[in-house]
């Protein structure tokens, strides 16, 4: 007797490997991604097939749809990069783990990054800020936000996970991570003058460089010079000294540190940017986060911001969330089928990949009525909000472990810009693309103007 062919979703695979990739990337570049996804949606419904970057890929769309991808079990949907990626990275970085592997070195990582400990260095990262502004800020007529909010959240990573200071030491390191960042979703063809040939060299100089760093911790903490609390390094190496099975080897730590340094770099930049473009289109937005600030600012004369400060920011995270909404740094992630599965009543075979679009529940508006305007008052009541709705930092087991992070490095800045400064955007359309995080045409360009202190 026949078996009954196995059903796969609606959609077309386009031609032999190209695909939609062409099409997907032309989208990506010119920000018209979410109109593509609306299209295919309304052609195929929430779950549709279509090639992606030479693998059959399937598409789902819609609150459930999350629902399934975050608490499917890992030996059937398993995290899924680009071969580069897993290269530059090291293939014992978190993103490429599964199973307890990843619950370990996952529950490291959080140890650094959860809030009991994180709260301890608000001040450190208001130094930070305070020195950004100082040397990039202040003195000048017009600056491009977007580069400069890279580097700022590159120098408040490099101190809480390398414990280091400004200084030659990294600058050079911000040059290497760009480097390998450059390659990481590039073909992986290793041949001289390649974008990811450049990518490995780099990442072989900064592996090279922490493993110098994980050396000079051990002897600091073996000679009781410094405790784990220093920095994320400190901190890792000091896991496991009662629990052996929970240890992470050096290799393991080299692999992480690269993957937070990646993970944290573009994405706190992006959502900065897109709260200073907001601030300076919206001025009803803009003069309430400046009333909230100000009076956080007329407690002090010169002490550093404290962990109560920022609880007190409920406003300007409220409108931070909103922008999150509206302009998700990620777009959505990917998964890769590691066993056929029935979803919705189609069979996904093994060896697919499963894309979801956060910007597309995030625009549903069975889910956020009116979901074009902007309206921090939404997140007032966060439990409101139901489960799988809210999705720029996942959700499930990969949930992102440093939206703490994100959360004091975004309120620290905007205190001391929007205390400090009134600014304008430059050009009034600011459009942006795709790569896969949102890069601004013009770096995006303000004018701005210092207050009185
Ligand atoms: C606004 C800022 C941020 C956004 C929107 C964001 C978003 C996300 C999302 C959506 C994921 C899940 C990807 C998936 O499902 O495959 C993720 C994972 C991750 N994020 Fe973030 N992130 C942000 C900031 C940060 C920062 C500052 C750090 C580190 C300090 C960080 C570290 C990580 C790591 C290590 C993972 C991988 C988790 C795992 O595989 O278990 N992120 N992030």
């Amino acid at each position: 007797r026949k078996t009954p062919p196995k059903k796969h979703p609606p959609g077309s695979m386009g031609f032999p490997l190209i695909g939609q990739t062409l099409s997907f990337l032309h989208a990506m570049r010119t920000n018209s991604i979410e109109q593509w996804l609306l299209q295919r949606t309304s052609k195929y419904g929430p779950v549709s097939k279509l090639s992606l970057f030479g693998t059959p890929t399937v598409f789902v769309h819609g609150q459930s749809a999350n629902k399934f991808i975050f608490t499917c079990d890992g030996n059937v949907l398993g995290n899924h990069q680009p071969p580069s990626f897993k290269r530059i990275c090291g293939e014992r970085n978190m993103t490429a783990l599964i199973g307890d592997d990843h619950k370990r070195v996952r529950g490291a990582l959080v140890s650094f990054l959860k809030p009991e400990m994180l709260k301890q260095y608000v001040g450190k990262m208001d130094e930070e800020v305070r020195n950004h502004v100082e040397m990039h800020w202040h003195g000048n007529q017009k600056v491009m936000v977007m580069p400069l909010m890279k580097t700022l959240t590159f120098n408040m990573m490099s101190s809480l996970i390398f414990g280091i200071g400004k200084g030659e030491t990294r600058n050079n390191l911000i040059e290497l991570l760009q480097h390998m960042m450059n390659g990481l979703m590039s073909l992986p063809i290793n041949l001289p003058f390649t974008r990811f040939n450049r990518s490995l060299k780099a990442s072989a100089q900064l592996r090279a460089f922490i493993k110098n760093l994980i050396s000079e911790r051990k002897a600091a903490l073996e000679q009781r010079v410094a405790d784990t609390r220093k920095d994320l390094i400190a901190c890792l190496l000091g896991i496991g000294k009662t629990e052996p099975s929970i240890r992470m080897s050096d290799e393991e730590i080299v692999d992480n540190v690269i993957s937070v340094m990646i993970a944290g770099y573009d994405t706190s930049s992006v959502l900065i940017t897109f709260l200073v473009r907001l601030l300076g289109m919206d001025r009803s937005v803009y003069d309430k986060i400046v009333q909230e600030q100000e009076k956080i600012a007329k407690t002090k004369t010169s002490e550093l911001l404290s962990w109560d400060d920022l609880a007190k920011m409920k406003y300007t995270w409220r409108v931070a969330m909103e922008t999150l909404r509206m302009n998700p740094p990620l777009l959505g992630s990917l998964r890769k089928v590691l066993k056929d599965f029935e979803y919705e009543g189609y069979t996904i075979p093994k060896g697919w990949q499963v894309i979801r679009a956060a910007n597309m529940t995030h625009m549903d508006e069975r889910i956020f009525s009116d979901p074009s305007k902007f309206d921090p008052a939404r997140f007032e009541k966060q439990a409101s909000i139901p489960p799988y709705c809210f999705v720029a930092f996942g959700g499930g087991a990969r949930i992102c472990p440093g939206n703490e992070f994100a959360r004091i490095e975004t309120l620290v800045t905007i205190h001391y810009l929007v205390t400090r400064f009134k600014w304008k955007l430059c050009c009034l359309d600011n459009s942006f693309s795709r790569n896969p995080f949102p890069v601004f045409n013009d770096g995006m360009l303000i004018e701005i103007e210092p207050k009185d202190c």
